[in-house]
C-alpha cells in the first residue's frame, strides 16, 4: 500500500484564502476537502455554489443543511444563519431562468450582506467570486466589506475564481493564503511570478490537480493531489 502522509492544512480562527486555476483544475474538490476539515473541527461555514451539484455531496457530513435557491421564493436570511453549517445551491431551473448573474445579484449578494451585518465566526465559501466584482478593477461592495473587516467578527472568506487576471488587485492583495493550481497562459505566470517568489519553477512541477500554497510574502510549497482525500464525494 501506498503511504499517503498527512496534509497539514490548518483552518485557522480567520482568514481570507484564495483559491484559483482554471476550469477542471480541481478548486472545488480542493475547496470541498477544506470544508471537511472544517466540519471535523465543528466549524460553522455556509458555502455559496454557482452549480447545482458540484458540493452535494458535502450534505452527507451531519448537520450540514441545504437550501436550494428556487427563482420567485423569499427568503428569511436571518432564519438561516441559525444554521451553523450550510450549503446554498440554486436549483436548475434558476440557473435557467436568471443564470449565475442573477443568482449573485438577487440572492448571494443580499446574504452576504446579511452575514457581514449580523453574523459572526464562519467561513463562508464563495464559488465564481469573480463575478461579485463590477470590473476586474472594482471590488464588489459585499466580498470586498468581508475581505477588509470580516477579522473582527472572524468571518473567513474562501474566495475561488478561475481567472486571477479578472480578480481586482485590492482583494488579491488582502489574502492570507493562496491555493493555485497549473497557470498556462503567459501573461498570468508573468503576472503571479511578480508577486510570488519562484512562481514559474514552481508551476512548471505541477501535475494536474496538484497545486501551490502561498503565504505571503514568501512561504510557498506544492501540495500534490494525492494528499488531497475526500471524505465526501465530489460532483465537480
Ligand atoms: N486531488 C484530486 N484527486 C483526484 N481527483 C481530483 C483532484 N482534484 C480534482 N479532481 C477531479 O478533477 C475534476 C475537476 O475538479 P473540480 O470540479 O474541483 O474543478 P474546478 O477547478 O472546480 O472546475 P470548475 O472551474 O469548472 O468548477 C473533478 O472530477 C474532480 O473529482
Amino acid at each position: 500500500m501506498r503511504a499517503l502522509g498527512i496534509l497539514d492544512i490548518d483552518i485557522p480562527a480567520w482568514s481570507i484564502d484564495l483559491i484559483y486555476g482554471n476550469t477542471g483544475s480541481g478548486k472545488s474538490y480542493f475547496a470541498g476537502w477544506l470544508v471537511e476539515q472544517a466540519w471535523e473541527k465543528g466549524r460553522r461555514f455556509l458555502i455559496l455554489d454557482t452549480k447545482v451539484r458540484n458540493h452535494l455531496g458535502l450534505v452527507q457530513l451531519k448537520g450540514v443543511r441545504l437550501l436550494k435557491i428556487k427563482v420567485g421564493t423569499r427568503y428569511n436570511w436571518r432564519k438561516l444563519l441559525e444554521f451553523d453549517q450550510v450549503l446554498v445551491v440554486p436549483t436548475r431551473g434558476t440557473i435557467n431562468r436568471i443564470g449565475v448573474e442573477g443568482l449573485v445579484e438577487q440572492y448571494y449578494k443580499p446574504l452576504l450582506d446579511e452575514i457581514f451585518r449580523r453574523d459572526r465566526d464562519r467561513i463562508i465559501v464563495v464559488e465564481e467570486a469573480h463575478r461579485y466584482n463590477p470590473s476586474s478593477r472594482r471590488p464588489g461592495k459585499e466580498l470586498e466589506q468581508l475581505f477588509r473587516e470580516g477579522r473582527d467578527g472572524k468571518l473567513y472568506t474562501v474566495a475561488i475564481t478561475q481567472s486571477i487576471a479578472d480578480f481586482p488587485k485590492l482583494l488579491f492583495r488582502q489574502a492570507q493564503r493562496h491555493f493555485i493550481f497549473q497557470h498556462y497562459v503567459p501573461n498570468d505566470v508573468i503576472y503571479l511570478n511578480r508577486m510570488i517568489p519562484g512562481f514559474s519553477e514552481l508551476n512548471d512541477q505541477l501535475r494536474e490537480h496538484d497545486l501551490i500554497e502561498f503565504i505571503p510574502p514568501n512561504r510557498t510549497r506544492i501540495i500534490k493531489r494525492e494528499l488531497v482525500v475526500r471524505r465526501t464525494r465530489h460532483f465537480g
